[in-house]
């Protein structure tokens, strides 16, 4: 590639809320410019499909195969409005990074011989053929596994495209996303990045906002705002044995699920309902400030992104628990919150079609920085 190109990334994340794309131009040297952002909604009973294939259930091969058929017509439905939008022709674009939607993320699972270390498994249900015959542009698909075959843990992949945009050589800056799970990135001066997940971002806020008011998540954090934290139930939450674990890790729905909020909450007395949003909220927020405390102590600031940097009473109990480090959105550094992730994949795509490799040993623990992704002509 010796001019520029566009690329557009699509990622649909463990939110569930739908697909956020956008269409950039990369010059050869990495340098991204977002020329267009997109986003389409999962219908409430496409939402709840994939929710229910989050966990084991009948007839799942089959419903899984046909929810990657949806999920492929609703990434095809948001590259149209990103070429409509910008009067690109799909032969304009090299490629597109389409992430799929994660229903499963066990890089622990034993899969083997005893005497051989496990390679687990991620699943982001997709169908990339599919979405190349329907846009016309080639798709780059599957990121995730060929790290986890050289022993990482496949996520988060953000981090070093975080490190491109967000990085700085005056000091250490952290990097925190807050999307279904929450990760963050720490980016030192001299390019040394570290990132994990840190434990739930929405996922649980978004549960349990939807089971007791029937809003799928809680603008601005207003409802938690009413009410009060419970200490008891936010040091259980925190007792969370994960939060302990030390990177490389990353997590899923697989662990931070309303079973898992029903086990913390039971032999408790029973609680308002806006306490335990209260509690879920302090519980996000702490899981953050810890590892911020934990492995960024130099921190110069904080800068949000993912759709929990709109949770304004979210952003302020990070504030609190980092006097003195600023925290603000990314919006700020020139990467609005819902953009980040999507652009991220459109980078991953630039990589893949240069044959580069995209993963940080340091981040997902693999043996080696690998290619990333398998490519389906269109
Ligand atoms: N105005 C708002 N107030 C509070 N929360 C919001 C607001 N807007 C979005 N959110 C939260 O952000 C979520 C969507 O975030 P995002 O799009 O980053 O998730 P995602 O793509 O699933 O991310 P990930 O892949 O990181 O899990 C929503 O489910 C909701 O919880
Ligand atoms: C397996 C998987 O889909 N992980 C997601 C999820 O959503 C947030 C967090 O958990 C992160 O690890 C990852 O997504 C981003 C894009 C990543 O790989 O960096």
């Amino acid at each position: 590639m010796s001019t520029d190109a566009l690329f557009i990334g699509l990622m649909s994340g463990t939110s569930l809320d739908g697909v956020d794309g956008v269409l950039a131009r990369f010059s050869p040297d990495g340098t991204m410019q977002v020329q267009a952002h997109a986003f389409n909604p999962f219908p409430d009973a496409f939402k709840a499909e994939l929710l229910q294939l989050n966990q084991s259930g009948p007839d799942e091969l089959h419903r899984a195969a046909l929810a990657g058929n949806g999920i492929a017509r609703h990434y095809a439905q948001v590259v149209q409005a990103l070429l409509a939008q910008t009067g690109h022709a799909p032969e304009a674009v090299t490629a597109i990074g389409a992430h799929g939607q994660t229903v499963r993320h066990r890089p622990l699972e034993f899969d083997g011989l005893p005497d051989q270390p496990a390679v687990g498994y991620t699943l982001q249900l997709n169908n990339p053929s599919l979405l190349a015959e329907l846009s016309g542009i080639d798709v780059v698909a599957d990121f995730r596994s060929r790290d986890l075959a050289a022993g990482g843990q496949g996520a988060p992949l953000v981090p070093a495209f975080h490190q491109g945009v967000f990085g700085q050589s005056q000091g250490c800056v952290a990097v925190l996303n807050i999307g279904g799970i929450s990760n963050l990135s720490v980016l030192q001066p001299d390019g040394h990045v570290m990132g994990w997940d840190c434990g739930p971002g929405n996922a649980l806020m978004d549960h349990w906002c939807q089971t007791h008011t029937g809003q799928a998540f809680d603008r601005n954090g207003d409802w938690a705002a009413t009410g009060q934290t419970s200490h008891t139930l936010l040091e259980r939450l925190l007792g969370e044995s994960y939060l302990s674990k030390q990177p490389p890790k990353s997590t899923g729905r697989d662990l931070f699920n309303p079973a898992w909020l029903q086990q913390h909450l039971s032999n408790l007395p029973d609680l308002p309902a806006q306490d335990i949003q209260a509690t879920l909220t302090a519980f996000t927020a702490q899981a953050c400030v810890r590892d911020v405390h934990a492995h960024a102590p130099g921190a110069q600031r904080l800068i949000v992104c993912g759709g929990g940097a709109f949770n304004g009473h979210l952003m302020s109990l990070l504030a609190q628990g980092l006097p003195g480090v600023p925290v603000v959105s990314s919006e700020a550094h020139g990467l609005p919150p819902l953009q980040v992730e999507a652009a991220a994949f459109a980078w991953l795509a630039f990589k893949a079609v240069r044959r580069e490799p995209a993963s940080l040993t340091s981040v997902t623990g693999a043996r080696g920085a690998r290619v990333l992704g398998a490519v389906y002509p269109r």
